[in-house]
């Protein structure tokens, strides 16, 4: 028997940060996962836990870093504690550290008011989303971030028709449909850089800019434009992947009570659901490395 690929660490860290700047507060509330890899065969092999940093002393140094760093952006909050695990410990090689950030909400005072500073509700938003790598040998970063979560739709500027049929064809083509989706992307960074936050609300932009501008022919058609879109605005973004559900949403038939349906009643389905998904790259888009491991 041989050994193969392993890695090891704490998932789902919930970390919660609250600023405060006199009476106004802020929060920061996030989800790590550390996964470590290295000289761990004696560990597998042997029982022999010398390399084996607990996962128990990762999840304290996520909660150890956020009160000593604050957590700004979620990439470089991600990329401190990717390095600090490499390079404290000659025998974990490289780390992977992915973090997920919920959005919160101030709560408006009434009419119009400032709020108290210190309260939120949680947004209907997307999650923003990030995975850095840290390889200690070769010193190499890479940086993803991304989203999931984020539903859109388009009432109309939908149609999907001149698709292969079969035996088993009953779909019919259609000139105008709602088209639904709920986003799910993940982007790389050409290289590690300081506007992780700028760089998020282009691509964020970017991506509801051209699911709206988009006269749809497919949803394949609108996912490759959404991530032409983001490589257009953003320089520093070299490849996109997107993950994209077809939320069906079928017009209900009303005849059999005496009504027509212009388009207007609808039956949101839930499953089963088209999934479309592909890569979007720039052409001269560096070495992937293991930034998608
Ligand atoms: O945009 C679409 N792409 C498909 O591949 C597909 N297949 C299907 O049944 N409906 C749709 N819609």
């Amino acid at each position: 028997m041989l050994l193969g690929p392993n890695r090891y660490g704490k998932a789902e860290t919930r970390v919660v940060r609250i600023t405060r700047d006199g009476d106004l507060h802020g929060i920061k509330d996030c989800n790590v996962g550390v996964a470590l890899s290295g000289d761990m065969a004696a560990a597998h092999l042997a029982g022999d836990n010398a390399a084996v940093l607990p996962t128990d002393s990762q999840k304290n140094t996520v909660f150890a870093f956020a009160r000593k760093y604050g957590i700004a952006e979620i990439e470089e909050f991600a990329l401190l504690l990717a390095r600090h695990f490499v390079d404290s410990r000659p025998s974990v090689h490289r780390a992977r550290v992915a973090v997920e950030e919920y959005f919160w909400d101030r709560i408006p005072g009434e009419d119009g008011t400032a709020g108290t500073g210190h309260s939120f509700v949680r947004s209907g938003r997307e999650t923003r989303t990030c995975v850095v790598h840290y390889d200690g040998p070769s010193r190499r970063v890479t940086v993803v971030s991304g989203l999931t979560g984020l539903t859109v739709l388009n009432s109309t500027g939908s149609e999907f028709h001149g698709f292969a049929e079969d035996e088993f064809t009953t779909l019919a083509p259609t000139r105008d449909r709602v088209l639904a989706t709920e986003v799910r992307a993940a982007w790389r960074h050409r290289a590690e850089h300081d506007g992780y936050a700028a760089s998020y609300a282009r691509a964020r932009r970017a991506l509801l800019a051209a699911f709206a501008g988009t006269h749809s022919l497919s949803l394949q058609q609108t996912l490759y434009a959404m991530g032409c879109r983001v490589l257009e605005e953003c320089g520093e973004i070299c490849e996109i992947r997107l993950s994209m559900p077809n939320k069906h949403h079928f017009t209900v038939d009303l005849a059999p009570f005496g009504l027509d349906n212009p388009q207007e009643v609808f039956f949101a389905a839930d499953r089963p659901y088209g999934l479309i998904e592909g890569a979007v790259l720039a052409e001269d888009a560096p070495d992937a490395g293991f930034a998608w491991e």
